[in-house]
């Protein structure tokens, strides 16, 4: 079965109104499985947008080619390509009732008023606002217009949607619910999304793979708990999540913290740099081999489940960790030890600066 999206070395450079030029995709290549949910994550700028729309045809490659379900479209305008965006504006037709709004495009394309309808009421179905199809948009919430807008992008049963911060005007709760939603209805359907947020969370939550992008480029592309605990580059470790990173040096199969404490690896001979999660940090030793941080408990929040803290380090300076411990912590300003087993351990070969 051909892939629903291939991109294959996609680049683009704008030319600014100040007379220079941004390089916004430098070489970008990505290749979804059948019914995968791919997001795009990275810092303002990155190039996350117009990735997007040069694979819906808003915006034309420099280089590079666009293949869609194994057919390139890289020179097709956007209306003849099997895709389809939601935009983080829904872009409704205010004026328009529900059900005209998903079936807007179909009626364009002339096509018959009994399919029209049949179809408009699966997609209402789907996207579970049943029986909401007369009412105006200004008589929805802005969960529920989030949900006319992705009904509306399915109705043409494009092979990919594209989902440009699609959640980012919902406040917490409802946003929490429309990505489970999203997903549930991503799994029905079974097919290619692509969807573009800055936000972390949501990526981690939502995705069968993630892509993390800066300056125009694809750092590293991966599961999400792949990429959280396993990060390729200093880059990736720092965006997703928090991260404590700690220099070493690495000779003879052994990596050396400045302390003089150190762990078997397997790494060739070097400098390098130790990523410890706040998580893998405890208060108690484990058992088998680890790591043990003391110094001067700075801050403590309790989140209700978890105290995040700051241990202030002799050595490492400023060490977060996340505990989850039912018992009170000591009173800022005390002495803390706390304890990294080998598991939590994880290298990156790159210098922190
Ligand atoms: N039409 C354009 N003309 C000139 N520069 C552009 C144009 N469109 C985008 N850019 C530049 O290309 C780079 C990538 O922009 P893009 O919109 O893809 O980023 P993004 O990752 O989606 O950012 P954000 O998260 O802020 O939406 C930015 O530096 C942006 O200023």
């Amino acid at each position: 079965m051909a892939a629903p999206l291939e991109i294959i070395n996609a680049c683009k450079v704008f030319r600014t109104p100040e007379g220079g030029t941004m390089t916004a995709l430098d070489g970008v290549s990505l290749k979804l499985a059948s019914a995968e949910f791919v997001t795009l994550l990275g810092p303002s700028g990155c190039g996350k947008t117009t990735l997007l729309r040069t694979i819906s045809g808003f915006e034309t490659l420099d280089d590079g080619d666009v293949l869609i379900d194994g057919a390139a479209v890289t020179q097709l305008p956007a209306h003849r390509r099997p895709v389809n965006t939601v935009f983080q504006r829904y872009a409704l037709f205010g004026h328009m009732s529900v059900a005209r709004n998903v079936g807007y495009a179909l009626e364009i394309a002339g096509r018959e008023r009994r399919e029209i309808d049949s179809r408009v009421g699966e997609m209402l179905d789907l996207v579970g606002l049943s029986g909401m199809g007369q009412r105006r948009i200004s008589q929805l919430s802005g969960g529920q217009q989030q949900r006319v807008a992705l009904a509306r992008a399915l109705a043409g049963k494009p092979k990919l949607l594209l989902l440009d911060e699609p959640l980012s005007a919902l406040d917490k709760n409802l946003r929490q619910k429309m990505q489970q939603e999203l997903k549930a209805i991503q799994r029905e359907l079974g097919i290619g999304f692509v969807f573009v947020t800055h936000d972390q969370e949501e990526a981690l939550t939502m995705s069968d793979r993630i892509a993390v992008l800066a300056h125009g480029r694809i750092q590293q592309i991966g599961a999400p708990s792949m990429l959280y605990q396993s990060p390729a580059n200093l880059f990736t470790a720092e965006f997703l999540g928090e991260s404590n990173l700690l220099p070493v040096t690495l000779e003879g199969g052994h990596a050396r913290l400045s302390d003089g404490q150190g762990f078997a690896c397997a790494h060739a001979p070097g400098r390098a740099t130790l990523l410890l999660r706040p998580e893998a940090l405890a208060l108690t030793a484990p058992e088998g081999p680890a790591l043990r941080f003391s110094g001067t408990l700075r801050e403590t929040y309790y989140t209700g489940k978890d105290h995040q803290i700051a241990l202030e380090t002799p050595g490492f300076g400023m060490i977060r960790a996340l505990l989850r411990t039912g018992g009170t912590l000591p009173e800022p300003g005390s002495p803390l030890t706390l304890h990294a087993p080998a598991t939590g351990l994880h290298l990156i070969d790159e210098v922190a600066p």
